[in-house]
């Protein structure tokens, strides 16, 4: 990294490589590191993705964990996914060509013309009171390399390859600063995220499908509950509220 503003009170820690920031960021949660320590590294040997996945982790992209201590309910530190998204999206806005689309995908990830350019890891623990104690916001944005062929199971892009000219560490750098911005706002309640998250929403109104698991659900997405669900419309069935899943097109 040849250089990295942070957020006011914010503190970063700097690897050159790394297993995973994640790891490292929920060593020091543990350990007691403040809200707003940021792990990042310039490459990872064992980045993790969701449900156990490889996140291959070049030098070139952006890998960051950053420590929140939010101090509330489960479902409301989950609402943590739409805003790092929104981060994300706004970090990209910034750099990207005006006529790329950008698209949320539920939960929480970023579409740039259909490809996904990032991918967001939350882990968190309780406190000894029952409320969240910490989250650790795991962001690996495509800078400047896509997922090798054949690894990804979904279309995916690096951020040069659609246009943005900046590097890895101008990337999060807006992203770190749109993450500050964002966590403000979602402090102010769920509203100003939520409504900022469905005007970017992905397919809002169409048909999707859902899979949890072996499961398949299909319906109209017709928005989110207060909470962050998505709400499903099937064509044979009461609305549904979907709290985990996959979303994606159904073929046909
Ligand atoms: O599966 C996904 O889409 C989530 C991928 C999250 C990857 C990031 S890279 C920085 C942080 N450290 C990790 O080990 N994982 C997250």
């Amino acid at each position: 990294m040849n250089f990295l503003v942070l957020p006011p009170g914010w503190t970063a820690v700097v690897f050159e490589t790394i297993g995973s920031t994640n790891d490292e960021a929920l060593r020091r949660a543990e350990a007691g590191a403040p809200e707003g320590t940021v792990i990042v590294s310039r490459q990872q040997e064992g980045g993790r993705g969701r449900r156990g996945r490889t996140w291959t982790s070049p030098p070139g992209n952006a890998y960051s964990s950053t420590i929140i201590r939010p101090r509330c309910v489960p479902e409301r530190a989950a609402q943590l996914g739409f805003v790092t998204a929104l981060a994300v999206c706004d970090a990209a806005a910034a750099g990207l060509p005006g006529e790329r689309a950008i698209r949320l995908k539920w939960p929480n990830d970023v579409l740039v013309d259909g490809a996904k350019i990032s991918g967001i890891l939350l882990e968190s623990a309780m406190a000894t009171d029952g409320s969240v104690g910490h989250v650790v916001i795991g962001t690996g944005i495509n800078v400047a390399v896509p997922p090798p062929a054949g690894v990804a199971t979904y279309a995916a892009a690096c951020l040069r390859d659609l246009g943005d000219r900046r590097d890895a560490p101008e990337v999060l750098h807006a992203y770190l600063a749109a993450l500050a911005a964002r966590l403000a706002q979602w402090r102010q309640g769920f509203g100003g995220t939520r409504a900022d998250w469905l005007a970017r929403a992905a397919w809002l109104g169409e048909r999707v499908a859902v899979s949890q698991g072996d499961t398949r659900v299909e319906g109209r997405f017709a928005g989110l509950d207060a909470d962050g669900a998505l709400l499903l419309e099937p064509s044979d069935g009461p609305p549904r509220r979907i709290v985990s899943g996959e979303v994606f097109r159904p073929v046909g």
